[in-house]
């Protein structure tokens, strides 16, 4: 697992200016959302698409909820982290302050599901953000809206020594 400081020494790389259509970086190699070096995690990626961010996910097993339909918190984990990727183009790390999900169809488990998200409004430390999931057809099966405020990496610093081991081993 690295270190707090280890993410810090290169996560103000990854707020540089991003082309239009590249990949984004992971916020971290075991983010459970986007790390791809955590085994409980989604996986997520994500691309800038204008001034959105874009992704194509498949839950599967792991997230399951109702059998064969994704858990509601594996959805908000997924669309709380994809707000996570819209920070890389604000040029300034943020954290999730609340956050709203609307189920509005079950997300099924082995399905592609598109997923957007925007920035709505920014107010000073305030960045109010809106994200879409929908499936093949264009249906919207959730909706989430949430407000992220800026810190700083002090903020980061608080969970620096706290690293308590897995619950089983993988
Ligand atoms: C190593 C790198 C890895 C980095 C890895 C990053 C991965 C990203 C993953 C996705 C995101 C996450 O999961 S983030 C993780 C989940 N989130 C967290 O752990 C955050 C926990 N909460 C906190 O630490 C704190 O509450 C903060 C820092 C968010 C905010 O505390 P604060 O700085 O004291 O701010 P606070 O006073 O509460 O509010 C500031 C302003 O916002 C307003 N405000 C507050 N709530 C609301 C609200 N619902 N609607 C409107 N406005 C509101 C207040 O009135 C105030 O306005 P005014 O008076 O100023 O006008």
């Amino acid at each position: 697992m690295t270190s707090v400081e280890e993410i810090l020494a290169t996560w103000l790389d990854k707020f540089k200016p991003h082309e239009d259509g590249a990949l984004l970086p992971p916020h971290h190699d075991h983010c459970l959302a986007c790390g791809p070096d955590n085994p409980h995690g989604h996986h997520l990626v994500v691309h800038r698409r204008g001034e959105e961010v874009h992704a194509v996910h498949v839950f599967d097993q792991r997230h399951v909820g109702a059998p064969g339909i994704a858990h509601g918190g594996a959805v908000a984990t997924v669309l709380d982290d994809l707000f996570g990727f819209l920070l890389y183009l604000t040029g300034a790390p943020a954290v999730t302050r609340q956050l709203e999900v609307r189920y509005d169809s079950p997300v099924l488990l082995g399905v592609a599901y598109e997923l957007v998200a925007k920035i709505v409004r920014a107010e000073g430390r305030k960045l109010f953000v809106e994200a879409e999931m929908r499936d093949t057809s264009g249906g919207l099966v959730a909706f989430a809206s949430a407000l992220f405020l800026r810190v700083d990496e002090a903020h980061f610093r608080q969970g620096a020594s706290n690293s308590p081991p897995l619950a089983r081993p993988i």
